[in-house]
């Protein structure tokens, strides 16, 4: 059995670790916060070992690197030279490179991931690049691993997972929003809360399966729920009157160059 230890149990660890934990029994856990208490309540949830301080970090294939891009210099000064030398380092980071990952911890073999939370209910999306040093069969192992909670692609460059965190990692907070709007405009219109909630995660959840198992695109199946002179068309005008292509445009550049300002 391999085992990986965490640093950090936030709410995109937790939501790997457990996607993890439910779709395979190939891997041991070890988790750290600097307060505990989240380790400790994720260790129950995985049946994994609390690491209590940094002082002696248990030898593991695998390290996670799980806090905020910001807290990880304090980290990496914590750990430098205490990890199992042939270890691989998963980065979940956001903007963080593998350059300076590499630099700071004094590792060579790094996977950088960008995740998002879905994980946590086994429908993430996943983006890996690996650092040339990471070895075949570490790549097939991680491969199937993240596999088994999520679709994984793995790019080439690393510039390219920059580009993808404001869609795929920042993606479920979008549909979020635009879901707790549209509930609120509902229950302002008189529906009961309970049900407009129901009603609206229905809706996202059956238009994205839609989605997904049709060989329709977007365009098409949005043309197919748009009668002539009915009611979506009128919807459809405001959102393009009143420019909602540029303000995703806008909104995503502004996440690009968020990920580029944090890899610096
Ligand atoms: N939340 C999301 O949807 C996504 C997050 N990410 C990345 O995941 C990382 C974590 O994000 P969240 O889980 O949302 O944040 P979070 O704030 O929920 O979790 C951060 C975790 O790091 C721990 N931590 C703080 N200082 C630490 C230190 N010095 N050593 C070890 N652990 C420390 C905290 O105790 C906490 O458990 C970030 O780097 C972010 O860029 C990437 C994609 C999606
Ligand atoms: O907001 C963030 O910085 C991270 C990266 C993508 C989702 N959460």
């Amino acid at each position: 059995m391999k085992s990986l230890l965490s640093f950090g149990c936030g709410n995109m660890a937790q939501a790997i670790v457990e996607g993890m934990n439910k779709s395979s029994k190939e891997l041991e856990y070890f988790l750290y916060t600097p307060s505990n208490t989240r380790a400790i309540e994720l260790a129950k949830v995985v049946s994994g070992t609390h690491v209590a301080d940094l002082s002696k970090i248990p030898e593991c294939d695998f390290y996670m690197l799980s806090c905020k891009p910001q807290q990880f210099e304090e980290l990496a000064k914590s750990i430098k030279g205490k990890l199992k030398p042939s270890a691989t380092i998963i980065s979940i980071l956001a903007g963080t490179t593998t350059e300076t990952i590499s630099k700071s911890l004094g590792v060579s073999k790094v996977l950088r991931v960008m995740p998002n939370t879905p994980s946590l209910v086994g429908a993430g999306v996943n983006a890996f690049y690996f650092t040339d040093e990471v070895g075949s069969e570490e790549r097939h192992f991680l491969n199937d691993i993240f596999s088994g909670f999520s679709k994984v692609f793995t790019f080439e460059k690393e510039e390219e997972i920059d580009l993808i965190t404001g869609f795929s990692g920042s993606g479920p907070a979008y549909i979020f929003e635009f879901s707790r709007i549209l509930t609120e405009k509902m229950v302002s219109m008189g529906i009961a809360r309970d049900i407009a909630t129901e009603m609206i995660k229905w809706t996202f959840y059956g238009s994205s399966k839609l989605q997904l198992e049709s060989s329709d695109s977007s365009e098409e199946l949005r043309i197919k729920v748009t009668s002539k002179n009915g009611v979506t068309y009128e919807a459809l005008e405001v959102f393009k009157g009143e420019g909602l292509e540029k303000i995703v445009d806008m909104a995503i550049d502004a996440a690009y160059n968020r990920a580029v300002e944090l890899s610096k």
